[in-house]
């Protein structure tokens, strides 16, 4: 497995090009299963996560044409054209949806399309369980019939789905997005209550609507859609990452660096741009993205990770290296993922000072962090390690990097282009 290699403690300055939303890109690539017709997606980023998805609509007879490379060594996003012939294969099997949880967006569709689909149940992951329990309770009261047989999900919908008025038990950036594609082809009307509203999901809905989908409430916790017979071909560009831009912020932040981030925008990082000002750090919109510095020490500021709009899950791992070089202390609360702190014992054993009690972590700033071999558990665990190897003297040596190509397009090119000092070393293909 690949291992990447960082001497720390170079102030980062330059421009870094933020790619298309792993994120969302994943719940668009699914969409395309709810039409017969080209959905054209651009500003794909180019993540193990995406080819993942390729694989796994390939698999259901969607013909995947790819375009777009980088001209001059420069970013483009990639284009892919996605076409969903009525082939009606409808299995989605565990090698494919053991890599990513994210495989589970194909069950709405492909009740809504084909009225079956047999996937593989996701399982649990470093960051917790992760069941799926609220999207199937859901999809049920559309109509559909599920079992879980010998690890996967069985559904069937005889009639077809049919609308309903459904309030999620629980706030589900998935659930909602599964729910929502299902229900722009099931008849009548469909209510969904206590929707999560995270922009990702806002760029689903709006190329729902491109495809020829009827939705109210876009942006709102409440989604009022009216099932159509057939949605069409559209284009579609991917919104920016915001959670990759929040991790190269943390990255200026820690370096006393300055950066500007190309091809994003503030107010998908408004809640992470909101706390690190508050710590210190300088954040200006500027031509084309947002340019963030940091010229002074860092404040422990506390924070508790909550669905959009508030501070992100997604963000937890890489504020607390922030808060682990702080001048002062810091509570940071982690309220979605009941295991989301793998990173805390890899950061002590780089001079870190936290302790976990529960879902909070408490933070105590040191003058300085020290490179380390350090293993990387989850995606933005593995991103933590990164920012405390950028920030810590000597070197650091981040394992199992294979969970970082899932989310970070061009890592080592884009940081080494503002100054650090980074490289991969390859090894075997990851499992
Ligand atoms: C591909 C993608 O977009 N992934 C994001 C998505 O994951 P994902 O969609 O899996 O996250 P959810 O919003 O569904 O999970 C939130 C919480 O609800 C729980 N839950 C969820 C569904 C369910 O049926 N039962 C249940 O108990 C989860 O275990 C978790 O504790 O939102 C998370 C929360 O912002 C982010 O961290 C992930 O990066
Ligand atoms: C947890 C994440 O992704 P996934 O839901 O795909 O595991 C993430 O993007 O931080």
């Amino acid at each position: 497995m690949d291992r990447i290699h960082i001497r720390g403690g170079q102030r980062l300055r330059g421009s870094i090009q933020i790619g298309g939303a792993k994120n969302a890109a994943l719940p668009l690539m699914a969409a395309s299963l709810l039409s017969e017709e080209t959905l054209t997606l651009s500003n794909l980023p180019h993540l193990v996560d995406i080819t993942t998805m390729t694989h796994l609509l390939a698999e259901l007879g969607v013909e995947v044409g790819m375009n777009g490379h980088a001209p001059n060594g420069g970013h483009v996003g990639r284009v892919f054209e996605l076409t969903a012939h009525d082939v009606g294969k409808t299995v989605a099997p565990y090698e494919v949806v053991r890599k990513m949880r994210a495989s589970v967006l194909v069950l709405g569709p492909l009740l809504a399309r084909y009225g079956k689909g047999k996937v593989s149940l996701p399982g649990g992951c470093a960051i917790g369980t992760r069941p799926v329990d609220v999207h199937l309770g859901a999809l049920e009261q559309m109509g559909a019939v599920i079992e879980l047989k010998e690890g996967y999900i069985v559904a069937h919908a005889p009639d077809g789905l049919h609308g309903a008025h459904i309030t999620f038990p629980m706030v589900s950036v998935g659930a909602t997005e599964n729910l929502l594609m299902a229900a722009t082809l099931a008849k009548g009307e469909t209510v969904l209550s206590n929707c999560a509203r995270e922009p990702e999901i806002t760029d689903l809905a709006r190329c729902l609507v491109a495809m020829g989908a009827q939705i109210q409430g876009i942006g709102s916790d409440t989604l009022r859609v009216q099932g159509v017979d057939k949605l069409h071909g559209a284009k579609y560009s991917v919104l920016p990452d915001r959670i990759e831009t929040g991790s190269y912020a943390v990255a200026a932040a820690v370096t006393g660096g300055d950066l500007t981030l190309l091809g994003t925008r503030m107010d998908l990082i408004e809640s992470v741009a909101e706390v690190m000002k508050k710590c210190g750090v300088n954040f200006e919109e500027v031509d084309g993205g947002v340019r963030v510095w940091c010229d002074g020490p860092i404040r422990g500021v506390d924070v508790m990770t909550e669905p959009f709009p508030a501070f992100p899950t997604d963000m937890q791992a890489q504020f607390m290296v922030m808060m682990a070089v702080s001048d002062g202390a810091s509570m940071i609360t982690e309220s979605i993922f009941e295991n989301r702190f793998m990173h805390v014992p890899e950061l002590n054993r780089m001079g870190a000072n936290i302790n976990v009690h529960g879902r909070s972590a408490i933070v105590r700033g040191v003058k300085k962090l020290s490179g380390a071999p350090v293993m990387a558990t989850d995606l933005r665990a593995s991103m933590s390690l990164v920012l405390a190897g950028l920030a810590a003297e000597g070197e650091t040596t981040v394992n199992r990097v294979y969970h970082l190509d899932r989310g970070y397009e061009a890592l080592e090119q884009k940081l080494s282009a503002c100054g650090a000092i980074i490289e991969r070393e390859k090894g075997a293909p990851a499992e």
